[in-house]
């Protein structure tokens, strides 16, 4: 709990006025609500029995004062904590996901979607409700039961021994609630991540289902799910639930001794009527917030298991840390040195050397999971390599900022990103839209032909990963992006995969009107597009078996004349 506050404390510390407020509001209320206790005893002793017309004109206004001063210091402390937390809840947002935006990809690898949303939606939704409620609240009935508790021994020491002696046998089961509730609100929103996870998936994969018919499998499988989510939230329940019948049934049995031992004195003549009222409805007022502040204990113990969720993602270190150095002079050249890249236990490349200057072009060519993909995306330090060193222009990539790096590098793979966005925003994605630029990219990538037949043009929207568009089309719009970015190194990772043969040759064509001057990594299996690359490295199994001109390792490498024959 320390710990909660202590890691919100920065935040909380920008609200002073706010919390100012929010601390008039409740003392008012606890003031307003001891006071209104307070009034009984007049009431019964003065009106009642003395028959005082005075204190008759004077009490309904005191009674109406002590309810309005309640109801407004309860608006003011609820406006004020809400803004607050509401507020706190909107900075750890943006603050939770600048800080994954700073992971590498193994960690998205690794985490799955909707366990990351859930992180960012739900566990920071669970913290606002103790920043913005819970605390005060806490505040708030801790007051209020301390000025009731100061009226109760006021009216009678030895009444109040009998009402206020259940108060600690009470906390014990309440502690035990508390620690069984934090543990199930773990699971609760684990499961709820589940959840979240499984319906991104099946609405990700909706056309493989379609297909498949996987439609009852996938409503079986969510709908057990959620059957275990609902087990869980009802197991919930039953334990928060808990602690309301177990206060009132503490609280009926001191109420009762209280009755009993209250009335005797009343009969013998030791308290007056209104006194015993008035003690007695402090008690009764009493055991609201004792109430509250019970079951406030549980719901805490909800957030502070999101508090540690999302504190443990801010505390995490990306493990690809940043260079410093900004990469300004234009890449002359980039080499592996002895590189070794490791998925967890699994090697996937082993001993890497090569070297590529500016203006020259590459492919690489290999079985399925040879490691060409891997190589590229140490270059571009989505991984990081586990031994050896990759160097531009003679410098370790690791020193320079991955923002001037990747500026200088695109990529166009199998997997196409497209934003709902138009096409000109996907085109000049990360930058300015420059309309020529767009125009002539997406000439270059043989699409602009198609895109001027739109109602809209450049500035049509596309949809949803580019449902709207053919697989031929989708690819084309990613190698536009590459092109717009005029990059000085180019990777085509199985970017030509889904053109038509036609359009293939002509993206050749203008491939090799690009070349010039930038550096370019081919990996295709189709050897049309490989014959633009001046230098073939073939891999196979983690390891480069061989390099040189297709001519040359169809002559030294037996394994490439075997692959070249199977393809
Ligand atoms: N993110 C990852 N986590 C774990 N293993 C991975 C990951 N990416 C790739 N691998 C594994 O590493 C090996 C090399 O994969 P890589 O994608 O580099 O091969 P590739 O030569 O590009 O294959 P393809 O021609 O099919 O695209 C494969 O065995 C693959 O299963």
């Amino acid at each position: 709990m320390k710990q909660f506050f202590a890691r919100l404390l920065p935040y909380i510390k920008d609200y002073k006025l706010y919390f100012f407020y929010a601390v008039i509001g409740t003392l008012l209320v606890s003031i307003a609500t001891t006071a209104s206790a307070y009034l009984v005893k007049p009431v019964l002793d003065d009106i009642f029995l003395a028959k005082d017309i005075k204190m008759l004109q004077i009490l309904p206004f005191l009674v109406v004062l002590a309810y309005f001063s309640k109801g407004f210091g309860t608006y003011i402390q609820i406006y004020y904590m809400n803004y607050i937390g509401q507020d706190i809840v909107k900075r750890l947002k943006n603050i939770l996901l600048d800080k994954m935006l700073t992971f590498e990809m193994e960690f998205f690898n690794r985490y799955r979607n909707g366990e990351l949303i859930s992180r960012i939606t739900g566990d920071i939704a669970a913290v606002q409700g103790a920043v913005s409620n819970y605390f005060i609240e806490g505040i708030r009935e801790g007051l209020t039961i301390f000025g009731l508790v100061l009226l109760v021994i006021y009216q009678s020491p030895e009444l109040a021994f009998y009402g206020l002696v259940v108060m600690p046998l009470a906390l014990y089961p309440i502690v035990l609630i508390a620690r069984k509730m934090r543990k199930t609100s773990k699971k609760l929103q684990e499961k709820n991540a589940d959840l979240s996870s499984k319906l991104i998936e099946i609405f990700n994969n909706m056309e493989l289902i379609k297909v498949s018919s996987g439609e009852k499998i996938e409503h079986e499988s969510f709908a057990s799910h959620n059957q275990e989510l609902f087990k869980l939230a009802m197991k919930s329940v039953r334990i928060s639930e808990l602690t309301s019948p177990l206060m009132e049934t503490l609280g009926a049995i001191a109420v009762s001794a209280v009755i009993f031992v209250g009335g005797y004195k009343v009969i013998n003549g030791e308290l007056t009527t209104g006194e015993f009222f008035s003690f007695t409805a402090a008690l009764f007022l009493l055991y609201t917030p004792f109430k509250r502040i019970s079951s406030l204990y549980s719901k805490i113990q909800i957030a502070f298991a999101a508090g540690d969720r999302i504190f443990e993602m801010l505390d995490r270190n990306p493990k690809i840390q940043d260079g410093e150095k900004e990469l300004k002079e234009p890449i002359e050249a980039i080499s592996f040195k002895n590189v070794d890249l490791y998925y967890g236990e699994k090697q996937a490349l082993s001993g890497i050397n090569l070297e590529v200057k500016r203006g020259e072009s590459i492919a690489f060519v290999g079985n399925s999971g040879g490691g060409k993909s891997s190589l590229v995306n140490l270059l571009l330090r989505l991984y990081e390599v586990n031994s050896g060193e990759v160097l531009v222009n003679g410098e370790s990539i690791r020193h320079f900022t991955q923002e001037s790096l990747r500026s200088k590098v695109a990529i166009v793979t199998q997997r196409i990103f497209i934003f709902n966005d138009s096409i000109a925003r996907n085109i000049a994605y990360g930058s300015e839209i420059d309309e020529e630029r767009v125009k002539l990219a997406l000439q270059q990538a043989r699409i602009f032909d198609y895109i001027q037949t739109l109602p809209k043009g450049i500035y049509t929207e596309l949809d949803e990963f580019g449902a709207n568009l053919s697989g031929g089309q989708r690819q084309r719009i990613a190698i536009a992006r590459a092109l717009y970015k005029n990059p000085e190194i180019l990777i085509l990772d199985e970017a030509t995969s889904a053109l038509d043969n036609k359009t293939e040759e002509e993206f050749r064509e203008v491939l090799g009107r690009l070349l010039e001057n930038r550096i370019v990594i081919i990996i295709a299996h189709r050897f049309s597009t490989v014959s633009l690359a001046s230098k073939i490295y073939f891999f196979s199994h983690g390891k480069i078996l061989a390099s040189g001109t297709q001519a040359e390792l169809l002559e030294k490498c037996a394994p490439f004349r075997e692959y070249y024959k199977s393809i």
